[in-house]
């Protein structure tokens, strides 16, 4: 069952067209990861898909119920864990969780629940202000996860936390998920997005540039393996002999090294290992390369997603 569905999402700030015509949809159970570089547009979307902004055109439905900045029913459905943390830092973690439940309407017993869901149950009655920068963030899930929500918004939740936090958000979010609510997850760090997100979708100047699991993204780019070797001797015999290869589709050589595409570079490699120390070259050193989301990605955008 589809729980988000973005049709058309634009807004504009003055002159900057901060989302351009953005659809996609989000299904029960399902992590979709929105990744772009700084200023490409995602906290606008999430913006908007949270109900704080209102779209100039274009509309955002959860489990079918129209968001707005007034829609209560909708903004029921959405746990919304900012990018800035949004706590009482001189209440405890379970006063806060006490105070938010109160304001969301959500039943007491949860906040016993959502402590223990992310791992804070024992420093509950600790102030919020003692505690680390990812046991912040912890709460700030926990806060957004009181009322029960369908869909589950994390903006960056992973940034700037301590690697025990960082685990934790994304075991929190694996559970969540396999529980089945959706969640939109915004991250800089490309291998949780590979560890996590069944989908990704790529923005970049506000507008969706491609969509799809990891592999189909790879796959859709024509992205290959890459060999990389540095030899000694007859270069140019070795090239020859690559070229020959089954699965080489590129050879190319520069100084003492030779670049190769390849289908599969795991499956290739013995094979070009073979040829070449069979044609008397010596081989210093290899490198493998497999496109990933960053590869994607910066081919997509021209840029790193962490700069
Ligand atoms: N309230 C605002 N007023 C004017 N311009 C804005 C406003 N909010 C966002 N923008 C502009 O809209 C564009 C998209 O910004 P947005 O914050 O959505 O990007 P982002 O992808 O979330 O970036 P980051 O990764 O840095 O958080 C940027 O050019 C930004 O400067």
């Amino acid at each position: 069952m589809t729980v988000l569905s973005c049709t058309g999402l634009s807004r504009r700030f003055g002159d900057v067209l901060a989302v351009d015509d953005v659809s996609f949809t989000i299904a029960e159970g399902e992590t979709y990861g929105l990744l772009g570089p700084n200023g490409a547009g995602k906290t606008t979307t999430i913006s908007m898909i949270t109900g704080v902004l209102a779209p100039d055109s274009g509309e955002v439905l959860v489990a079918g119920q129209p968001m707005s900045t007034r829609a209560i029913a909708a903004k029921r459905l959405v746990g919304y864990v900012p990018q800035e943390l949004a706590l009482y830092p001189d209440l405890s973690g379970r006063e806060n969780l006490r105070f938010f439940a109160s304001l969301y309407g959500a039943k007491r017993s949860r906040v016993d629940h959502v402590l223990d869901v992310v791992g804070l149950s024992d420093r509950a009655d600790d102030l919020a202000r003692e505690y680390s920068g990812g046991m912040k963030r912890r709460l700030n899930v926990a806060i957004g996860l009181l009322h029960e929500p369908k869909l589950l918004v994390l903006d960056e939740p992973t940034a700037g936390v301590d690697p025990q936090s960082r685990n934790q958000i994304m075991d929190n979010v694996r559970a969540l998920a396999a529980d089945g609510m959706a969640v939109l997850y915004t991250t800089h760090y490309m291998e949780e997005a590979e560890r996590l997100c069944d989908r990704v979708g790529i923005i970049d100047s506000g507008r969706l540039v491609a969509e799809g699991t990891q592999r189909q993204l790879v796959e859709r780019l024509g992205e290959h393996d890459r060999i990389s070797l540095q030899l000694d001797g007859d270069l140019s015999r070795a090239a020859t002999v690559l070229g020959a290869v089954q699965h080489v589709r590129q050879v190319a050589a520069h100084g003492q090294g030779i670049e190769l595409v390849v289908d599969d570079a795991r499956e290739c490699l013995p094979v070009v290992l073979s040829a070449i120390s069979s044609n008397g070259v010596v081989v210093r050193s290899v490198e493998v390369t497999e496109p990933d989301l960053e590869t994607v990605f910066l081919h997509l955008t021209g840029k790193a997603l962490r700069e």
